[in-house]
């Protein structure tokens, strides 16, 4: 038997599927209501990867009863011009949950934008409410991706509690909020910036290790611990990972592929929260 023949996938694209399909059966409050959840997309600029990430995620609330209502705007927008949207939405009643696509453009402030979205209408989990609410494991929405991948290990009865896990990449809605969700589950978590002198003697420790930089094949399968899980949150319009899979997927015991694993599971999440922040925004009972 090739080592490869024993690599287990971690498949986010099944995964997403059985999420979407209990966030149908949960959008379906309409009837009580006379309404469907509504998410509000507003991308600034025209960047082509960015649309489509955009689009696919309303396709995705389209196909699981939401609706979406899309602002694009010029990428000459200000951040006050930005902050103004985001308020109103923020204070719109027929709106229940706001992505702003991120990355926004240099010339704009992000941090101040985000926390112009209404903590009860985050469900991309980008605010600094959230990301207290989730570290003190409290009520509130997770950052899709990193809640994607924490939904993955899950599914795939990763035990995390006193695990090495490492976390390459911080950035504040991916690399940060995923480690801490990762200590969250008791794993003993090392943060590395992806210029870390050292990068791959800290990665080789690692029991559990997630990629999430954006360079491409950045993690080689010589610095992979083997038996470790390796989770790819690379992406690249190209579809290139920030794991070289090829090399990686003979040393790993799961491994996340690009496509088909953390990507589908981002997109999964931002439905899922948008049917929970319609129901607690109509006060609605779901259990
Ligand atoms: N505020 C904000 N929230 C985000 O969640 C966010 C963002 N900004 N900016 C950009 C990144 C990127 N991102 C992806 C989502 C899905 C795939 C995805 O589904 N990829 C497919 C392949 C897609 C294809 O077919 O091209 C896969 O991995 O299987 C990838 C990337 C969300 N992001």
């Amino acid at each position: 038997m090739s080592a490869t023949s024993t690599v287990q996938l971690m498949d986010g694209t099944s995964l997403a599927k059985r999420i979407e399909d209990a966030a149908a059966r949960a959008a379906e409050i309409s009837p009580r209501t006379g309404t469907s959840p509504c998410l509000a997309t507003v991308l600034v600029g025209e960047d082509p990867a960015s649309a489509t990430y955009v689009r696919m995620k309303q396709a995705r609330c389209a196909k699981t009863g939401s609706r979406s209502r899309h602002i694009g705007l010029p990428a000459t927008t200000t951040t006050a011009e930005l902050i103004d949207t985001l308020a109103g939405l923020s204070s719109d009643p027929g709106v229940h949950g706001i992505l702003l696509q991120h990355p926004c453009g240099p010339h704009i402030d992000e941090r101040a934008a985000f926390e112009a979205i209404a903590p009860e209408k985050d469900v991309d989990g980008v605010t600094m409410h959230s990301f207290v609410a989730m570290s003190f494991v409290l009520p509130g929405f997770v950052s899709c991706t990193p809640g994607g991948i924490m939904r993955l290990l899950e599914a795939y009865d990763v035990d995390l509690a006193g695990k090495h896990a490492v976390v390459v990449g911080r950035s504040a809605i991916l690399g940060n909020p995923a480690g801490m969700l990762l200590l969250v589950m008791n794993a003993t978590v090392t943060y590395s910036p992806s210029r870390t002198a050292g990068l791959s003697a800290i990665v080789r420790e690692a029991d559990v290790v997630v990629a999430a930089v954006g360079r491409r094949r950045l993690i080689r399968g010589e610095g992979v611990k083997p038996g470790a899980v390796v989770v790819d949150a690379g992406h690249d319009p190209g579809n290139v990972g920030d794991v070289d899979f090829d090399t990686a997927s003979t040393r790993t015991r799961l491994i996340t592929p690009v496509p088909g694993g953390v990507g589908p599971m981002t997109i999964a999440i931002l439905p899922a929260q948008t049917v929970d922040a319609a129901a607690n925004l109509l006060g609605i009972q779901r259990h």
